[in-house]
């Protein structure tokens, strides 16, 4: 069966003679939630910007829905760019500060051509995490982390991916808004049979969520049937 998502031998980092992730594989099926635990810096984060085609690796593939990763950040192909929503951590950093939270939501909408529709539908995916029209007028430093990440939630859906990579989501959050926004999140995945890569260091937490997990330091070689990778050209530079 074709994987969602799937890593096979990434080899990723910020220094190619000391890398983070070394030959790491890691398949999520079609609509399957997989959470990845991991101690503070050992590299799920690395692995989650890989997973979404943020991050080059120095060796590997990435496969999104059975297709081989054709570039990285703005030089990937749009579908496949598209194809995978990702909410990080710390909201203030993944938000331009300038916007109000409706055209936050309504962000990826436009950069891909269907402004007509962003506003009625930035309202629809506010709705959806418990954003109001108040809200939605207020720009970041108007709102609380955990508004701001409902916000953040709205927009790595507006585009309806296939695959939602949530890097450490709810970890600055309460535990009351951590309930809400995991059951947006698989309210969605129930609507569309999305996948889900949750990543983080709440072993409780991702065990409830998710239909298993994985530890970053164990979890991550290779099934059996998996083809070995093959090594990224060695003249093109990461990041
Ligand atoms: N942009 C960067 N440049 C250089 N080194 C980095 C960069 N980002 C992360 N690192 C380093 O890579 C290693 C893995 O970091 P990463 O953020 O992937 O870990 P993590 O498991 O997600 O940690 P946490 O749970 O604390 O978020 C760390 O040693 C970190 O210092």
């Amino acid at each position: 069966m074709t994987a969602a998502l799937e890593l096979r031998g990434v080899t990723a980092g910020y220094d190619r003679r000391d890398p983070v992730l070394r030959d790491a594989s890691l398949a999520l099926a079609e609509g399957e939630a997989v959470g990845l635990l991991g101690p503070s810096g050992c590299g799920k984060s690395t692995l989650a910007k890989v997973a979404a085609l943020l991050h080059r690796p120095y060796a590997g593939t990435v496969l999104i829905g059975g297709e081989e990763a054709r570039g990285w950040r703005h030089r990937a192909p749009r579908a496949q760019r598209t194809a995978v929503g990702v909410v990080f951590q710390q909201p203030r950093l993944a938000a331009d500060p300038r916007l109000s939270l409706a055209a936050l939501v309504a962000e990826p909408l436009r950069a891909t051509g269907r402004g007509a529709q962003a506003a009625a539908r930035a309202e629809e995916l506010a709705a959806r995490v418990g954003l109001g029209p108040d809200l939605l007028a207020r720009r970041p430093h108007e709102v609380s982390d955990g508004q701001l990440q409902r916000a953040c939630v709205a927009r790595a859906l507006a585009l309806r991916p296939r695959v939602l990579v949530c890097d450490e989501m709810t970890a600055m959050l309460d535990a009351s808004t951590t309930a809400a926004l995991v059951a947006v999140v698989e309210e969605y995945r129930a609507d569309s049979g999305a996948a889900l890569l949750a990543v983080g260091h709440d072993r409780v937490l991702l065990e409830r969520w998710c239909d298993r997990t994985v530890d970053y330091a164990t979890g991550l070689r290779a099934a059996p049937d998996v083809t070995p990778s093959r090594p990224a050209p060695a003249d093109t530079p990461a990041g």
